[in-house]
């Protein structure tokens, strides 16, 4: 491997104090989903076929593969904020799940320096218990400790501005409070790798602007963000970095006002 000279390391060494160390590596990542009772290619959009099947009660023993993920690198660092965009379908969430460790690699790997926390529109809370209730077992779930809870306990609540309903069971919230609980409950610890999700994209301006100011806190605090996002001001204003996925390869990745103009006029 080549040395590097005494001006390219310095640079890296500047490089490096302005952003931290990595925090996640991705190397040749590939993702494949098994699909199983899939249409095979003959069977097509064939409308008298599929009618045939369900009559006769035929199954579909076949297996298909989707290759979401095609071989994607990157590095992220502390004090990163990455937006992640893409046509739907592009593999934006399949990656954020395979940097949260729950989706296996099918090729190449995912390093990370800590425990990466994934919070996604559906982020598993519990629909028939109270705000209050999922508050506790939500900071539980993220380690907190009892004494930890307690004074984060208020904060929460207040950010989410959820109010009164905060004693409701969640099944009564609007999609936007919902939201808003999550992000609240998530960001309420700090996260060395905080995966989001389209999560912001359901509150309204106002809760817009304060996750932002939290997600550059949680920069600040030195941790590393990925959002994704399909609203691309939220993405300009609060990301450092953008990644362009294109059928599950990185089409483009940087600077994000470079990125979002190309993508733009894609
Ligand atoms: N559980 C799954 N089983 C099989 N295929 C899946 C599964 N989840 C996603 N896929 C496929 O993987 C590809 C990437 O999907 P993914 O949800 O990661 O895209 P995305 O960029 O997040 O899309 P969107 O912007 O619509 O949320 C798509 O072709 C999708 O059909």
């Amino acid at each position: 491997m080549a040395e590097l000279t005494e001006e390219q390391s310095q640079v890296a060494q500047e490089e490096d104090s302005e952003i931290g160390s990595p925090t996640v590596i991705v190397d040749d990542l590939h993702i494949v989903y098994k699909v199983y009772g899939a249409a095979s290619e003959s069977e097509k959009g064939n409308a008298a076929n599929a009618l045939m099947r369900v009559l006769r009660r035929q199954g579909r023993p076949q297996m298909k593969e989707v290759h979401a993920v095609k071989g994607v690198s990157f590095v992220a660092r502390h004090g990163e904020a990455i937006g992640i965009i893409g046509r739907n379908g592009s593999g934006k969430s399949t990656l954020l799940r395979a940097i949260a460790g729950l989706l296996p690699p099918h090729k190449g790997a995912v390093y990370t320096d800590g425990q990466p926390s994934l919070l996604g529109v559906n982020a598993a809370l519990m629909k028939e218990l109270t705000g209050e209730r999922n508050i506790v077992l939500g900071c539980y779930a993220m380690g907190m400790s009892p004494a930890e809870v307690q004074a984060k306990y208020d904060e929460i609540v207040d950010f989410s501005g959820i109010g009164e309903f905060v004693q409701f069971p969640m099944s009564t919230y609007s999609s936007g409070m919902g939201a808003r609980l999550r992000f609240a409950i998530s960001s309420a610890k700090t996260h060395d790798v905080l995966l989001i999700d389209e999560a912001l994209a359901t509150g309204d301006r106002d809760f817009k602007r304060k996750s932002q100011e939290r997600i550059m806190q949680m920069r600040e605090s030195a941790g590393t963000v990925f959002l994704v996002a399909h609203n691309l001001d939220v993405i300009e204003e609060t990301c450092n970095r953008v990644i362009w996925l294109h059928k599950g390869k990185i089409k483009m990745e940087g600077d994000p006002q470079e990125v979002l103009e190309a993508y733009n006029k894609a």
